[in-house]
């Protein structure tokens, strides 16, 4: 492979504020709006990568905020980036380590490093990162609805737009009863349930219930840091477990394997550092038969090309929270918009993340920009 140097010159946080086209509900409260970072990282060829950072104003998924985030990059990780030129992202991942925790802080640059990487080289980014797929399987995750009347119209109408699997939020007080209907209604739909960690170990026998609806896996029950609960209840479910929050890196993927955790892991970019941890985890996944899916964060449409590229290595074997970027944004920031047919979205096969950057949305969005120069360099 053509060897490249990178170095960075230039760092761009673009902070964005964008209305969802409808609120969100889950066990934690409604989500109406994303306030997020869109990163640009300028080199010495002049050559753009982007990345996103997926963090949430307030602490309710993992402790990282936008105001974190902010810090971290500004304060520790921008230093980092430009305290030598690189050939390959991986090196600058490394450097990382040096900073404890704030995955999203780093995987916000981490991610824009790969995209620069990729258009260096003139290839698209899934390919870069060994992807497999020239299509990937998407599925819709819904918030908690008003009524089951509502629920029920909403994946009706997912389901004639061609999404592949449907999850639904559910929480203490909001499960079986909602899992009777839409199973009533959709016999056979692949329909999975995610709990945000909205139940404890004393809700074994209550969510035993669940094995009832033949549900794809039920996605992180308990706390995050629950490793034996979440083992615990695997030997009285049949339902597959999935885990969201809990995985921060490949070892918690070891863990959760070591002691049956779970079966099934959803990856999602921000909540382990990055794509270098992500391929470290497909690696381990491949060579352990375990299936991964991508998840999803509300993004824009640079962390959804981002995880389209993810989606696309082998062992990502069901479909994502990938939805088209109509789904949340009345325009988005990329230009083409993500679109699906019957569920599937295609990769790009542009180099790097494959889409552009529409200056003019962005500008429509943006609260405040801060740009970092380069002073190591003459
Ligand atoms: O459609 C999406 O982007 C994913 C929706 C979703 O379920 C979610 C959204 C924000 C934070 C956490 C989660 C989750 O997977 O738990
Ligand atoms: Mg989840």
């Amino acid at each position: 492979m053509k060897d490249v140097l990178m170095q960075i010159n230039e760092i761009r946080l673009h902070r964005l504020r964008m209305h969802l086209k409808q609120p969100f509900l889950t066990s934690f409260g409604t989500i109406s709006e994303k306030e997020f970072f869109i990163i640009e990282v300028i080199d010495d060829h002049g050559t753009i990568g982007y990345g996103e950072s997926v963090a949430f104003t307030t602490p309710w998924y993992t402790e990282e905020t936008v105001k974190t985030v902010e810090h971290i990059m500004e304060q520790f990780l921008i230093p980092l980036v430009f305290q030598q030129s690189f050939h390959h992202p991986m090196e600058v991942a490394k450097r990382f380590h040096t900073v404890k925790g704030n995955p999203m802080a780093k995987a916000a640059l981490e991610t824009a490093l790969w995209d620069l990487y990729a258009k260096r080289t003139k290839k698209p980014l899934w390919e870069m990162i060994g992807g497999i797929r020239s299509e990937v399987e998407v599925g819709v995750s819904i918030g908690i609805q008003p009524s089951i009347k509502t629920l029920l119209d909403k994946i009706d109408a997912y389901l004639q737009e061609g999404y592949r699997r449907v999850k639904l939020k559910v929480k203490p007080g909001h499960d079986i009863d909602v899992l009777k209907h839409v199973r009533q209604a959709f016999p056979t739909v692949p329909l999975m349930v995610d709990a945000n960690s909205a139940y404890t170990l004393n809700d074994l026998h209550h969510l035993k219930k669940f094995d009832e609806f033949q549900l794809l896996m039920i996605e992180q029950p308990f706390g995050e840091r629950e490793f034996l609960e979440h083992a615990e209840l695997q030997t009285v479910l049949d339902t597959p477990i999935c885990l969201d929050e809990s995985i921060r890196c490949l070892d918690d993927v070891k863990l959760a394997t070591k002691l049956g955790s779970g079966k099934i892991f959803n990856v999602k970019i921000g909540r382990i550092g990055g794509l270098t941890e992500a391929i470290h985890i497909h690696q381990f996944s491949k060579e352990n038969n375990i299936p991964l899916w991508c998840g999803g964060m509300f993004e824009s449409g640079i962390g959804r090309a981002l995880n389209i590229s993810l989606a696309s290595l082998e062992q990502f074997l069901l479909p994502g929270d990938i939805s088209a970027s109509n789904r949340y944004w009345d325009a988005d920031i990329i230009k083409p918009e993500i679109t699906h047919k019957k569920g599937k979205i295609a990769v790009s096969e542009r180099p790097g993340i494959g889409f552009h950057i529409s200056y003019r949305e962005m500008e429509r969005h943006l609260v405040e920009r801060k740009t970092f120069k380069n002073k190591n360099i003459s």
